[in-house]
């Protein structure tokens, strides 16, 4: 990815941040940005040279962002080998930490004189050869002397401005993966030399080659293929805004409290633990925790959410989001590449480094592209040289089919569009752990939710006791609330907020001993002490069937019903209640309307489960279901041959997430189950789901559509440059006899038609 500007460089940090760190492997991850490369047979000349290295396990060279990222043992190579390594294919490289620098704006520069050099230079070629054709000019115009003038106009673009189209394609033949330099340079150079030869054959007086010179058609191509490129290079930077503006929402300055005093410092300057006093409407400088005041935030550059968030003391706040009308005062927390807007970036930028499988497949067909293209023009000019006996002919239509076929706009249709999807969402708080992602995302046709904390808030509260024997409501949240000490279950944080709202004491409890999704029990004040679901008491308690029917009666209101048993008699039943995320009914609906079957798999119990489905318009409900078989489930519906998503919060669904074919996981943060899932939801709503899938389709559908055009393009008129319309009467002139100057446009022409296509994408509506 290339950034440019004020924000290269927390981009840059975050980079290097990671090129530091191992991979999961033990392996180690560099990243450098190269430049030279012309088109995506580019790309994979360095790829294979990188892979041929033994200590290299992955390199995947991204041509649309100019960057390569590379996986190597660390014990057998370093970065500079692997440098080197590119160098020597031929491109220049920069390693990811540095700036970018004079030296490459002035390159950057001299490239652009010279290709406007190039069209100085080919218009007058231009016009003195049209006109001669068209008869436009005097007779002065056939004397010997025009040609050497165009010879003299021709030159320097062939040697000079074409220069960069010599060196491609030698560094290409060189790794034998030939590119469009092997095209561009092939065609000009035939058409150069042949008008050379028929140049000097009329000055010794012989028309064996003809009387008609054709220099401005190679020096047409090369300045139409650089200001082709020019525009495109343009374009593309433009496919990654997105992530640019995502970069440029970074406040500049923060007010920090120093000695006392209020300063306004360079944000670079904030540290850790610092006192930073952000004012109504203000961008939040860095990432941090409130520690005074009240207001509210908006998140929605993060998170994609349109609803402000409320920030009380002790809730986050995220660097670069807005403060509503409060003053908040907020310690830093995460500064840097740590911020959480520098760690999105990142993720995007190594998602968008990886391949989408359908850009592998288009990577295989034109690596072979182009050795067909060149059987295919040197056929045409046997066909028309031999049979038909035209060498002028054959000559031109030899160009017109190497001109026209260059593969490169199919080396850009996926990573343009992968780009600006991830891009777009990014700015929706929809985070893609690799292309492959984005791809599978739009095939999903099962989305399997978690209860507790994915279709619920997660939060439970306390909404009945039942108490039996003569213990009272608070002596049995004493009794419960003491043994879930030993639990991290987030219904132990609801008992113990209970006994904390009624004032009741709690106390350490003894041989504590949890058993995930179902519950605990422990020694406690001289008694065995069990609480959890009905599986659980029942193995150590009698239970009647009368306070069963109480129970079911609350799990059908959707709450969750807790036994609580004391030495073997059930003593008590505790029903909490969680709400239903408001937009979870909303978000399965649109599920819905993308034909999407939504399942829930929980581990609560099934009444309770049926309840909740019912109220947000679950399909398929899977209950009672324990942590460990979350992913069992997950293959059951995978080897029913269904797509099959998983959407977790986390806490124990990671397995899951994984098992899926595409995981998704909801919330903001670093845990296992962002590790795990291959998309991640920063908003934490389930919108987002539909989202993603929605955003998905959309940038496949871009992919196809570039696609088809590179490749349709290509199919059809190959034959047409080839000359198969010739004797056909009916069809135009210029497609009849399609001149090698219209191949050039339209080749040009096409990769202009999918860089557009691709940047549509920027402006397409994501819900
Ligand atoms: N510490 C505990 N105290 C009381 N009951 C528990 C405890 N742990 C688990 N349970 C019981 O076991 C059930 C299943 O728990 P589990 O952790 O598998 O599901 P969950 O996380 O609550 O729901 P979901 O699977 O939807 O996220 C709970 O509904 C609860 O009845
Ligand atoms: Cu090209």
């Amino acid at each position: 990815m290339r950034v440019t500007g004020r924000s290269t460089k927390i981009y840059q940090e975050a980079i290097k941040n990671v090129s530091e760190l191992n991979t999961a492997d033990g392996n180690r991850r560099a990243e450098f940005n190269v430049s030279g490369m012309t088109c995506a047979g580019c790309a994979q000349s360095i790829e294979r040279s990188l892979l041929r290295q033994p200590d290299v396990q992955s390199a995947v060279v991204n041509f649309a962002g100019g960057n390569v990222v590379i996986n190597y043992d660390p014990a057998k190579t370093d970065e500079a080998q692997l440098a080197d390594v590119i160098r020597q294919t031929g491109f220049q490289v920069e390693t990811g930490d540095r700036e970018t620098t004079e030296e490459d704006r002035r390159r950057e520069l001299h490239a652009t004189r010279v290709m406007w050099l190039g069209v100085a230079l080919t218009l007058p070629l231009f016009v003195l050869s049209m006109g001669r054709d068209f008869g436009l000019w005097g007779p002065w115009a056939h004397a010997d002397w025009v040609n050497y003038l165009m010879f003299a106009l021709a030159t320097p673009v062939q040697f000079y401005v074409g220069r960069t189209f010599y060196e491609g394609a030698f560094r290409s033949l060189r790794s034998r993966v030939a590119n469009m330099d092997v095209l561009v340079t092939m065609s000009t150079s035939v058409a150069y030399a042949f008008s050379v030869a028929v140049m000097l054959l009329l000055t010794a007086g012989s028309e064996l080659l003809g009387t008609h010179v054709y220099f401005e058609t190679s020096a047409t191509i090369i300045a139409l293929v650089m200001v082709g490129h020019w525009i495109e290079g343009r374009a593309k930077t433009r496919t990654n805004g997105a992530i640019t503006s995502l970069l440029n929402l970074q406040a500049k300055t923060a007010r920090i409290v120093r000695d006392g005093n209020q300063v306004d410092v360079p944000i670079e300057e904030v540290v850790l633990g610092d006192h930073v006093i952000v004012r109504p409407g203000e961008r939040i400088p860095v990432d941090g925790v409130v520690i005074a005041g009240q207001s509210v935030v908006d998140e929605s550059m993060i998170t994609g959410e349109s609803m402000p968030v409320q920030k009380p003391v002790g809730s986050d706040v995220i660097g670069a989001t807005i403060n509503g009308d409060g003053v908040l005062t907020i310690e830093a927390q995460h500064l840097g590449a740590e911020s959480a807007l520098a760690r999105i970036v990142k993720q995007v930028a190594d998602a968008q480094a990886t391949k989408a499988p359908i850009q592998k497949l288009a990577d295989q067909i034109s690596a072979v592209f182009v050795p067909i293209v060149i059987a295919v023009a040197l056929a045409a000019f046997c066909v028309w040289f031999f049979i038909i006996g035209d060498t002028v002919v054959a000559i031109l239509r030899m160009i017109a089919v190497l001109i026209i076929s260059c593969p490169c706009a199919m080396g850009l249709a996926t990573p343009l569009a992968v780009t600006v999807g991830m891009g777009r969402g990014a700015e929706n708080g929809i985070l893609f752990k690799s292309s492959e992602a984005i791809q599978r995302v739009g095939r999903i046709d099962h989305v399997v939710l978690d209860k507790t904390g994915t279709i619920t808030r997660g939060e439970q509260v306390i909404t009945d006791t039942i108490t039996l024997s003569d213990l009272d409501a608070e002596q049995l949240i004493a009794m419960a609330g003491s043994v879930e000490w030993g639990s991290q279950h987030p219904i132990a944080a609801a008992i113990l907020n209970e006994a904390q709202r009624l004032g009741v004491e709690t106390s350490m409890p003894d041989d504590v001993q949890s058993t995930p999704g179902q519950g605990v029990s422990a020694r406690w004040d001289g008694k065995q002490v069990h609480v959890g679901n009905l599986r659980f008491v029942e193995q150590h308690s009698q239970v009647d069937a009368e306070l069963q029917d109480r129970a079911a009666g609350l799990q059908r209101q959707a709450k969750t019903v807790m036994w609580v048993a004391c030495d073997g008699a059930i003593i008590g039943l505790i029903a909490v209640a969680d709400t239903i995320k408001p937009e979870s009914a909303e978000a399965i609906r649109r599920l819905h309307g993308k034909g999407i079957v939504v399942s829930m798999l929980t581990g609560d119990n099934q009444h309770t489960a049926e309840a909740v489905a019912e109220q947000v318009g679950i399909d398929d409900v899977m209950a009672e279901v324990l942590p460990g078989d979350k992913t069992k489930r997950i293959r059951d519906l995978q080897s029913r041959g269904e797509f099959t998503a998983m959407v977790g919060d986390g806490i124990n669904d990671a397995p899951a997430l994984a098992q899926a074919d595409v995981g998704i996981a909801i919330g903001t943060g670093t845990d296992v189950a962002i590790e795990a899932a291959d998309v991640t939801l920063l908003g934490g709503e389930l919108r987002g789901v539909a989202r993603a899938v929605h955003l998905s389709a959309m940038t496949m559908r871009n992919i196809k559509q570039n696609l088809f055009w590179a490749f349709a393009y290509n199919v059809a008129l190959i034959p047409v440059a080839a000359g198969v319309l010739a004797g056909v009467d009916s069809a135009p002139h210029w497609l009849r006899e399609l001149h090698p100057i219209t191949a050039a446009m339209a080749m040009v022409g096409s990769d202009l038609v999918i860089v557009s296509n691709a940047l549509r994408l920027r402006r397409a509506k994501v819900d």
